[in-house]
């Protein structure tokens, strides 16, 4: 009988990491070490814009280590999933930011790692020591038939003695069950991700044969079948589905955002977006007029806010007062946006 069943909105598993705990619930910040890797896997699905040594937390390009402190802190972070590229290849920044982390916030901000890298014991150690909490290993394809006499198994004994939890996460194509056997075999937990397609593997996953599932998704036909399959073996096994990552972790992640930095009169959706009204004002010197007419309307100030083109507003406000407020200078809107700081507008919609 299959280990995996079927979890929260198409998410299969019957083992979380404490990692994935926390990913579920949208309180990981992903910290994007370097785009540089040097394996050069076939469904890589990093992007072109991402390949740079830059390191971004969330979406924001780190230029200090506030940015990334500021970033924790904006999505009231529990904890912090280092991913690139190749994180090790920048081993140095790895084991700063843990250590910031760390000391910002506490031994419960819990920290793990992707590579596809084996480090030694020393460095394993000094991983540890900084405070790393998991490690997840992704093998290249290439070596999935000789594991036992690869690097990986050294790297996994040192990561358990010092106390990491340690897995594999590696994409669900086939050839996935070795990996699996051989993470049952050194009593680790195993993540299969569903195989998505993306701008920059789109060609090579074509030519190999690889199908879209539909119009709408990015998942590949077949990929969620074949980890069911492989489950069938596995103790400590989850599938994350792409649906699941996209549909579960990020709108979760952005209500986290947007419940740390709304204002009183945003309105949060069931997507994380916000919702608010807008009156645009053609001439700088309306926006005064503007304000003057709202407060003799008795609006409450913690219901608007003056931005450089006009007054932001409750949008339920905006709606209720807005013939008497219209006039041929001004133009009002209802905006839903990403709740980022200039985040993307999702939807104007005219008055
Ligand atoms: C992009 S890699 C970056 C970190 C590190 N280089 C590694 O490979 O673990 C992070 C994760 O992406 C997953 N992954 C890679 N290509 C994928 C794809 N096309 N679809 C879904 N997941 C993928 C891998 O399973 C890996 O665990
Ligand atoms: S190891 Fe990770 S980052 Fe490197 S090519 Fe493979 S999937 Fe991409």
């Amino acid at each position: 009988m299959s280990n995996i069943t079927q979890g929260e909105a198409g998410s299969f598993h019957s083992f979380l990491s404490e990692g994935c705990k926390l990913c579920k619930q949208g309180a990981k910040m992903v910290l994007f070490i370097t785009g540089i890797c040097p394996k050069d896997c076939f469904y890589c699905p990093v992007s072109h814009e991402r390949r740079t040594d830059d390191t971004y937390a969330n979406e924001r390009k780190v230029s200090c280590d506030c940015d990334v402190i500021d970033e924790a802190r904006q999505m009231d972070a529990l904890g912090t999933g280092i991913t690139g590229g190749e994180p090790l290849i920048r081993q140095e920044k790895v084991l700063h930011y843990i250590r910031l982390l760390k000391k910002e916030f506490g031994h419960e901000h819990h920290i793990h790692m992707y590579t596809s890298m084996t480090p030694d014991r020393k460095l394993m150690a000094e991983l540890a020591e900084a405070g790393l909490d998991e490690i997840r290993f992704h093998p290249p394809v290439r070596l999935w038939d000789s594991l036992k006499e690869s690097g990986y198994t050294d790297s996994i004994r040192s990561a358990k003695e010092l106390g990491l939890e340690t897995g594999f996460e590696i994409p669900s194509i086939k050839g996935a069950n070795k990996v699996a056997i051989f993470a049952e075999e050194n009593d680790c937990f195993i993540n299969l991700n569903e195989l998505e397609f993306s701008d920059t593997n789109a060609d090579a996953m074509k030519e190999l044969g690889y199908q879209l599932i539909d119009d709408i998704s990015n998942a590949v036909v077949g990929s969620e079948e074949y980890a069911a399959e492989v489950a069938s073996d596995c103790q400590r096994i989850h599938f994350c589905s792409s649906s699941y990552k996209d549909a579960v972790q990020l709108r979760k992640r952005l209500i986290r955002i947007a419940e740390r930095t709304s204002r009183t009169f945003d309105e949060i959706s069931e997507d994380g977006t916000i919702f608010y009204g807008h009156i645009e004002c053609d001439e700088i010197s309306d926006i005064e007029t503007l304000n003057d007419e709202l407060s003799e309307m008795e609006v409450p100030a913690d219901m608007l806010e003056i931005t450089e083109s006009g007054i932001d507003i409750a949008w339920w406000i905006l709606e209720d007062i807005a013939g008497s407020v219209s006039d041929d200078k001004r133009k009002l809107y209802i905006i839903e946006r990403y709740p980022f700081k200039e985040g993307l507008i999702v939807e104007k919609i005219p008055l």
